[in-house]
This record gives structure tokens, C-alpha cells and sequence, in this order.
């Protein structure tokens, strides 16, 4: 029998998901094109930028709300989605209400990064239905719409979030979890239960002088450690990632749909 150490979780290739999943996007755009003269455009809007807040011009609540509207009265917008967290002299309540409603669909409704996350588990062929699933993370982007999905597909839901006490234990608990914390490799191997699903939604910068960039991209979870436990595990980059985006893509596509069918 092959001793612990031996053992290797099977990764789960978001890239590759995501990339089939867009073909079929391409698809269902093109017979739009074909039928009404329109692709599905969607809108981001950044605000600053987080690595170097110094140098971004410095946008007010009123432009950005201006900007808002201007993006809801164009005709070939389907979908805006405004990347969060803003400056902090920004209200983002305020303003995420000012997007008219079948817009902001790509983003909320139904959640992109939630159902990422679903969509990595189903094409993995790993079942949610009864499984004791564990999000850590309570935001109203990640850890709130996705412990809803996994509620809604049958699991056992249990949210952790930074004031939960012995985040170990109960992590310990999971066959699935969705680390959406932000917070770079706090799972360790050790938390995870043999076998579990493991989906690492945080991305956070980490310092490395070996990289180009001199950083890059870890996850919530530490990989090398939860590669000996886990059953299955998304890598970072690869694997939430480009799954998000391309739900975005989806969700638009569907917002386009409805628009151009009325
Ligand atoms: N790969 C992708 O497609 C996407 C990645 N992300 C990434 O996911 C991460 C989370 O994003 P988002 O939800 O917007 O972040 P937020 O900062 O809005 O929320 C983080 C959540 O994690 C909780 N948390 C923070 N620290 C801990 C801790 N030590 N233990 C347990 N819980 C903790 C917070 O708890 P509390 O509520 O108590 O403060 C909060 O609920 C980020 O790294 C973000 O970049 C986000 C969207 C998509
Ligand atoms: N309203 C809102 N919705 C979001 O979904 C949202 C947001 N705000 N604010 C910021 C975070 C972060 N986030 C990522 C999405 C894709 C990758 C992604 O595709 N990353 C590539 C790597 C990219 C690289 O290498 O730099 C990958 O994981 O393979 C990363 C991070 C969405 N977020």
C-alpha cells in the first residue's frame, strides 16, 4: 500500500474547464450575431489600482456614478461589472445600485464566482448532494452567494469567517471546501481532511524575488502541503481564475440574450 506521502490529489484544470466552457460561449455568440447584429458586450470598470493606489487619478463618487449611467444607456452593453473593494471614499452600496438592474446581472446573479466554483465541482464529477462542505470567507462577492449555491445543491454548510473560533477544526471537518479568505496559504495540509475537495478561490501577492514581476500568485490554501491530503484541489493560478471570468462571460451572454429577445 502506498504510504501517505506517496499520495497526490488530482487537480482540477480550471484553465482547460474554462476554455471549453468559452467555445461554447463563442458558439451561442455567434448565432447571435448571426440572428440580431449584436455581440453580448460587457463592461468592467476598475477603479485605481491596488498595487500602486498612488498613481491612479483619484475618480469621486459622482464620476463614477456619471460613468454608471452612461454604460447602463448604451445599447451595446449587456452586463457591468464594477471590481470590488473600491477606495475607501467611495460608498460601494451606493453605487452598485446605481447599475440598472439587468446589467449587473453578469455579476451577481447568479453569482460568477459562486458558480465557478459549482461548475468546477460538477465537471470533476465530484458530488455536493449530503457532503459537509466548509467556505471560509463571509463576503457578499465569494463566501455568501457560494455557501448558498452549495445549500442549494444539498450540502451540510458550514461558514467560517475571521472571528470564527477553531477555523482548524472545523475546516478539518469538510469534503469540500471554498477558501475565499484572502489570505495567502492559511489552510494548511494538516486542516484538511483525506480526500477532501479543495477549491482555492483566494488570490493573494506574495514577494519573490524569482519571478520577473518579483511577485506572484498563491492561493488560500497551502498547495504543496494539501497536494498529500486532498482528494481534489484547484491550483492558483489555473484554476479558480479563469473560471470566474469566463462565468462572467456566460452570465452575460444570458443578460445579452434577454435584452436582445425583448
Ligand atoms: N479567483 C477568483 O476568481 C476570485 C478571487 N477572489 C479572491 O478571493 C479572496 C476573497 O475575496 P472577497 O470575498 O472579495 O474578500 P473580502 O475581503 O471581501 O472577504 C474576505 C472574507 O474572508 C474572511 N476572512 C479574512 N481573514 C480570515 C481568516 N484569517 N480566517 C477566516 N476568515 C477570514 C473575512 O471575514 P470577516 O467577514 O469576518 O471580515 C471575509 O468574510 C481574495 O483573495 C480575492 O482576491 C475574489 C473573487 C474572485
Ligand atoms: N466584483 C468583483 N468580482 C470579482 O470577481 C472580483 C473582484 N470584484 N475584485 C477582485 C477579485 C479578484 N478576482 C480574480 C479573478 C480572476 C483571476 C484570474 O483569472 N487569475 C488568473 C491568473 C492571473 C495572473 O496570473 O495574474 C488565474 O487564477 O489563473 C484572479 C482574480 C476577481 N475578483
Amino acid at each position: 500500500m502506498a504510504s501517505p506521502s506517496d499520495h497526490k490529489a488530482t487537480i482540477i484544470d480550471g484553465k482547460a474547464i474554462a476554455q471549453t466552457v468559452r467555445s461554447e460561449i463563442a458558439d451561442e455568440a455567434r448565432q447571435l450575431l448571426e440572428k440580431y447584429g449584436k455581440v453580448p458586450g460587457v463592461a468592467v470598470v476598475i477603479v485605481g489600482d491596488r498595487k500602486d493606489s498612488q498613481n491612479y487619478k483619484r475618480i469621486s463618487e459622482a464620476e463614477l456614478v456619471s460613468k454608471l449611467h452612461e454604460l447602463n444607456a448604451n445599447p451595446d452593453i449587456h452586463g457591468i461589472a464594477v471590481q470590488l473593494p473600491l477606495p475607501k471614499h467611495i460608498n460601494e452600496e451606493k453605487v452598485l445600485s446605481e447599475i440598472s438592474l439587468e446589467r449587473i446581472e453578469p455579476l451577481f446573479v447568479p453569482c460568477p464566482q459562486g458558480n465557478g466554483c459549482w461548475k468546477l465541482l460538477s465537471r470533476s464529477g465530484i458530488s455536493i448532494k449530503g457532503k459537509n462542505a466548509v467556505v471560509v470567507g463571509r463576503s457578499n462577492i465569494v463566501g455568501l452567494p457560494v455557501s448558498l449555491l452549495l445549500l442549494k445543491a444539498d450540502a451540510t454548510v458550514t461558514i467560517v469567517h475571521s472571528r470564527s473560533g477553531d477555523q482548524e477544526s472545523t475546516i478539518h471537518g469538510a469534503d469540500i471546501i471554498i477558501a475565499a479568505a484572502g489570505q495567502a496559504m492559511m489552510i494548511k495540509g494538516s486542516w484538511i481532511k483525506p480526500g477532501a475537495a479543495v477549491i482555492d478561490v483566494g488570490t493573494s501577492d506574495v514577494d519573490d524575488p524569482s519571478e520577473k514581476s518579483g511577485y506572484r500568485l498563491v492561493g488560500d490554501v497551502d498547495f504543496e502541503e494539501a497536494c498529500k491530503v486532498a482528494g481534489w484541489i484547484t491550483p492558483v493560478p489555473d484554476g479558480v481564475g479563469p473560471m470566474t471570468v469566463t462565468m462572467v462571460l456566460m452570465n452575460n451572454l444570458d443578460g445579452a440574450k434577454r435584452l436582445l429577445m425583448q
